[in-house]
């Protein structure tokens, strides 16, 4: 069993820097509002448009469903748009049909996409029902590549520490791929089924432990006293793949956001240290801080898009903005960048000319010796 962690009383081996926080709330709701405002504030931050999408990674289960109550809520206040969004599943069972009203496809239309202003097109959840599961697995693997990667991974844990469906055992650089269930997971979600254990898939396409740390910000909500000690595994102990969330440890920017009961098992000096830094932070103006990096990054490829959008414009040809998405238009097409031509020059144009050499000259470019006797032939022997 791999340990990577120092205790956290040596100096906090989870937190490192501030954008690896633990984010106490009173209760479910206000830890809800916490993320969902951390949300709503990340996606606004990144300012995204069609040609540079946000892309979210999305939970199911009971603990995110007040957060997507407050995301539909900021979306008819006006807050938020998720026109440029792009959203990937963790998970989905297998073998249940889509229109199930326990799928994850049905839990995330009901609780979220059918109320927003997301383009269906840009909405993923693995297909359970696939013929080959396989290769349903590589081809997620390849969409969030080719999407550019998850911005920010939105997570929930089971009791025993499980992240998406990667249960205790799950190999900490696993991917996307089927899964067999474990017994508890299965005990836990029989509640969605009527509590007939028979009703519920012993089979599950899962994101891996890996996919969600390869996203750039992974954020977790917890809530319960039946989490405490899932809670306490992940944050207290080693990075161990007997509670795959623990693998976070290793994650530059995560944010674990809790409520008073799920932190029951915690040490009362690891609560008392991370409430201590968020207040210390929000004394120095960084509450709800997008992490320094990513702003930093944004703002880098805002400033690229500005510059090129600039060239494109002053070379005339018919280019234009398109107001709508902030995308370039060239007599009607969707330009992508461009990068400017490389105009190749000889080396020997950047060296400048060496001096010439006593006794010889240069003619027609060519040094050749300076005096009449060295210009004849040189007699062979
Ligand atoms: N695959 C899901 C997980 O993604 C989720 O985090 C977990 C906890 O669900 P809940 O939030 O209902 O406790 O349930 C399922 O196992």
């Amino acid at each position: 069993m791999a340990s990577y962690c120092l205790p956290l009383g040596e100096g906090a081996c989870w937190m490192l820097t501030t954008t690896r926080r633990l984010v106490v709330r009173d209760n479910q709701a206000t830890a809800s509002e916490y993320v969902a405002e951390y949300i709503i504030q990340r996606i606004n931050a990144f300012a995204p448009t069609a040609t540079r999408p946000f892309v979210l990674g999305l939970p199911t289960g009971s603990s995110p469903q007040q957060v997507y109550a407050i995301l539909v809520a900021a979306f008819r206040e006006k807050r938020i748009s998720f026109k440029h969004v792009i959203t990937f599943n963790m998970d989905e069972y297998v073998g249940l049909p889509s229109a199930h009203p326990q799928s994850y496809h049905t839990f995330m239309y009901n609780h979220l996409f059918s109320h927003i202003d997301i383009d269906p097109s840009n909405v993923h959840i693995l297909d359970g029902n696939a013929p080959d599961l396989e290769s349903e697995c590589a081809a997620y693997e390849a969409a969030i590549r080719k999407a550019g990667g998850i911005e920010l991974f939105l997570g929930g844990i089971g009791p025993d520490g499980h992240v998406a469906f990667n249960e205790p055992g799950s190999s900490l650089n696993s991917r996307t791929r089927v899964k067999t269930l474990a017994y508890d997971t299965i005990l836990a979600n029989s509640r969605f089924f009527g509590d007939d254990l028979g009703k519920v898939p012993r089979m599950a396409l899962t994101v891996g432990v890996a996919t969600v740390l390869a996203a750039k910000e992974v954020v977790i909500i917890i809530t319960g006293a039946h989490k405490a000690l899932a809670l306490q595994k992940c944050i207290e102990g080693p990075v161990n793949h007997m509670w795959t969330l623990s693998s976070l440890q290793m994650h530059q920017h995560a944010l674990i956001v809790v409520d008073e009961d799920a932190t029951l098992e915690l040490q009362v000096k690891t609560v008392k240290y991370f409430k201590s830094i968020e207040g210390v932070a929000k004394e120095c103006g960084y509450d709800q801080m997008v992490p320094s990096e990513i702003a930093r990054q944004n703002a880098e490829r805002a400033a690229e898009e500005a510059e090129m959008k600039a060239l494109l414009e002053s070379k005339g040809n018919g280019t234009k903005a398109n107001g709508a998405n902030g995308g370039l238009m060239v007599n009607g097409t969707p330009q992508r960048a461009v990068t400017p031509d490389i105009i190749p020059d000889r080396m020997s144009s950047r060296i400048s000319d060496p001096p010439i050499p006593e006794g010889m000259m240069k003619e027609n470019g060519e040094l050749k010796m300076s005096n009449m006797h060295s210009r004849m032939p040189v007699p062979a022997y």
